[in-house]
């Protein structure tokens, strides 16, 4: 584990491990109960403000709970939030970027006229797994010319290689709180 791990424990024992969800052989790492913990949340903020380097037009937020990191993050950066949607949920026309699951494929999508080409764009989640959606939302990003030079998550599962593969596309990604294993 890093240092900067390690800095963290205290948020890390406010995350609840639920195992066998949602399917036998997962551990899944509940984040609620640090969200319903009021100096936990405020403190994961903290330092996720903390850890952002350069100046950003944009958080931009994957559906469903990377939304509440962008919210809580763009306030204090002084920047606005970008919904990246699920496909079929937003009203305008929209750019979209297809990503594999692990049995099919899904969709993301952004408006089309959310930013202009060039906007600094800092993309948030909750959790990075296997990299799958972090990379879609870079892609589309990029496909809808932002400039994203960092990603930020609560979480990271770094046995499944998410964080490196986006490391691999150039893209800074850090997370406070590192679970090995899966
Ligand atoms: O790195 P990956 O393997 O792509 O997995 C990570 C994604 O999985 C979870 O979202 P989920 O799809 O469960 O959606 P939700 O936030 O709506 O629950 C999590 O919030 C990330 O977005
Ligand atoms: N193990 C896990 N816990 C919580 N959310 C996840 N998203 C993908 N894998 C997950």
């Amino acid at each position: 584990m890093s240092d900067f791990a390690e800095q963290n424990a205290d948020l890390k024992a406010l995350i609840r491990t639920i195992p066998d969800f949602p399917k036998p052989g997962i551990q899944f790492r509940d984040i609620t109960t640090l969200l319903l913990d009021p100096h936990g949340w405020a403190t994961a903020i903290e330092r996720m403000v903390a850890a952002v380097s350069g100046p950003v037009d944009l958080i931009a937020g994957i559906e469903a709970r990377g939304f509440l990191f962008a919210a809580a993050l763009a306030a204090p950066l002084k920047a606005g939030v970008l919904l990246i949607r699920k496909d079929g949920k937003l009203p305008g026309a929209t750019i979209a970027e297809d990503y594999a699951l692990e049995y099919g494929t899904d969709r993301i999508a952004i408006h089309a006229d959310a930013f202009a080409p060039g906007a600094r764009v800092l993309l948030v989640d909750d959790l990075i797994a296997t990299g799958g959606t972090a990379r879609a939302a870079v892609r589309l990003l990029h496909k809808a010319g932002a400039i994203v030079t960092q990603a930020q998550f609560l979480v990271d599962l770094p046995e499944l290689g998410g964080a490196d593969a986006l490391r691999s596309d150039g893209i800074e990604a850090s997370a406070l709180i590192h679970f090995p294993g899966h």
